[in-house]
């Protein structure tokens, strides 16, 4: 399988070398040059599989030429052996329509362990391949970096650097990464919210002498390989809920676009997908998007739901592009003028191609304690915030009758204990193996969101090249 640049121009590369660049060299996003077309017989024969063996068939295709089947089930087996439940990502039934699929049984309690706990093994697969060492550069809004830290910690050929934005992400977030004692881990606290952490992690990667000096890398959804991994729970669900025989909805809580993307990937594999519920927070330039072409950056604003303060949606441009017609060069020029305005206008085709298959919601601070209370009064179910955001955006939706609705589960609720607490009156414990986390040492640097301040940290403390 190879991969080709959204913006046209960086070179075509195996599945081995986009996991190992994270982002394209002319600043677009790596995407397969073509989907993997799954048949409903082979959609079929995945009823019954473990996690792994379901990983395992639907990620084949897109490592072919860098892995075999065998390595990849050992990989995916290493990964997913970390998990609390057997089955990785339990669905749980709330009422006759609505499901949850809750992805927090990883060791981080968010769905970031899915594809971040493979990542690591991938990582360390194939670096062992070479005689190389990767600097991770991120930024987090409080999820991405405690799963990548987790995954990476103490691996000798790497090094991280997590960007999160100063008081704005969850105490319980905050101290999942700033309290990992380990020699390649730093944390940075920037004073600025997640989409400037981003922009300087994206200015690091477009910066070639800086990157190719210290060999960087990605753990953002920027990374294919992320959005790969995410794509299984997708097919695991559906054909739990009768897939291929039955259309499935998914309503996905929603802020880089990383994860509904892959919901995307899915339907174009074959995945008898009936409709993508983009469900955003107030911080809804998606739900513009998607509703009126107005692609249009906001103030970000501080919610109960900080994962999805996020106003510049990165996957967003994967989804620009092949539902575009997969125009290289114009989607650049867009892209271009995007960064320059902070605004744009998708174009017809864009917005015909979306309108496919996605439909979407801005769901208020109101709505989604409603939810939280909706699934905890009527089925006994304590959600988190993101979660809620998810299911009141799932209760609005119209699908045919019968199709089940699966609402993605993101977070553990007892990182946000707070705002759970506020809507049920119930403070959320951690897990017991999480207990100590709050007499825990923490480290990190604070910074100003400047280029010269973060690349001056990074240079300091990572391994340049030979
Ligand atoms: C708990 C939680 N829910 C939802 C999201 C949104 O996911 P995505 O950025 O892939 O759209 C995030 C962050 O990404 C998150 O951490
Ligand atoms: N909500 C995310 C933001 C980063 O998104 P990513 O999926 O691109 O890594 C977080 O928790 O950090």
């Amino acid at each position: 399988m190879q991969y080709v640049s959204t913006r046209g121009s960086a070179p075509a590369l195996g599945f081995e070398d986009v996991t190992l660049a994270g982002l394209a060299s002319d600043g677009g996003l790596y995407v397969p040059e073509s989907w993997p077309r799954f048949s409903e017989a082979d959609i079929r024969a995945l009823a019954g599989l473990s996690y792994v063996e379901t990983a395992v068939r639907v990620m084949a295709p897109y490592v072919t030429g860098s892995l075999s089947e065998d390595e990849l089930r050992e990989l995916c087996t290493a990964a997913y052996g970390r998990f609390s439940h057997k089955a990785v990502t339990p669905l749980v039934q709330l009422d006759h329509q609505h499901w949850l699929l809750e992805l927090f049984h990883g060791p981080t309690l968010a769905f970031k362990d899915v594809a971040l706990q493979l990542l690591g093994q991938l990582f360390e697969r194939f670096l062992s391949r070479r005689d190389d060492h990767l600097t991770i550069v991120g930024a987090t809004s409080g999820d991405t970096g405690s799963a990548a830290i987790d995954a990476v910690a103490g691996r000798e050929k790497i090094d991280i650097f997590m960007l999160h934005p100063e008081g704005r992400v969850s105490d319980v977030q905050r101290r999942q990464m700033t309290t990992v004692r380990a020699p390649n881990v730093h944390n940075i606290a920037i004073e600025g919210s997640f989409d400037d952490a981003q922009a300087l992690v994206k200015a690091m990667f477009n910066d070639p002498a800086f990157s190719t000096k210290f060999n960087l890398s990605a753990v953002n959804s920027i990374n294919w390989a992320r959005l790969m991994a995410q794509v299984v729970y997708y097919f695991y669900a559906a054909v739990r809920l009768g897939a291929p025989e039955r259309q499935v909805a998914f309503s996905v809580p929603t802020g880089n676009f990383g994860d509904v993307f892959a919901g995307y990937v899915a339907a174009q594999m074959g995945l008898p997908v009936a409709k993508l519920m983009v469900a955003t927070n107030v911080n809804d330039i998606l739900h513009r998007a998607l509703a009126d072409g107005d692609y249009s950056q906001g103030q970000v604003v501080q919610t109960s739901t900080p994962s999805m303060d996020i106003q510049i949606s990165s996957n967003f441009e994967r989804l620009l592009f092949d539902a575009g017609g997969r125009g290289g060069p114009a989607l650049a020029e867009q892209m271009k003028g995007f960064e320059t305005s902070r605004a744009m206008r998708l174009t017809n085709a864009q917005r015909a191609g979306a309108a496919k298959l996605f439909s979407s919601a801005r769901v208020d601070g109101d709505a989604m304690n409603m939810a939280i209370r909706w699934a905890f009064d009527g089925a006994g179910q304590v959600i988190d915030p993101h979660t809620a955001v998810g299911l009141a955006a799932a209760r609005g939706m119209e699908v045919e009758a019968g199709v089940p609705i699966v609402t993605l589960a993101t977070a553990h609720p007892a990182k946000f204990r707070e705002a759970v607490e506020r809507a049920t009156g119930l403070r959320p414990p951690l897990p017991t193996r999480m207990g100590d986390l709050f007499a825990r040492e923490e480290a990190y640097a604070k910074l100003p969101a400047t280029f010269e301040a973060i690349t001056a940290y990074v240079a300091e403390r990572a391994t340049p090249r030979a």
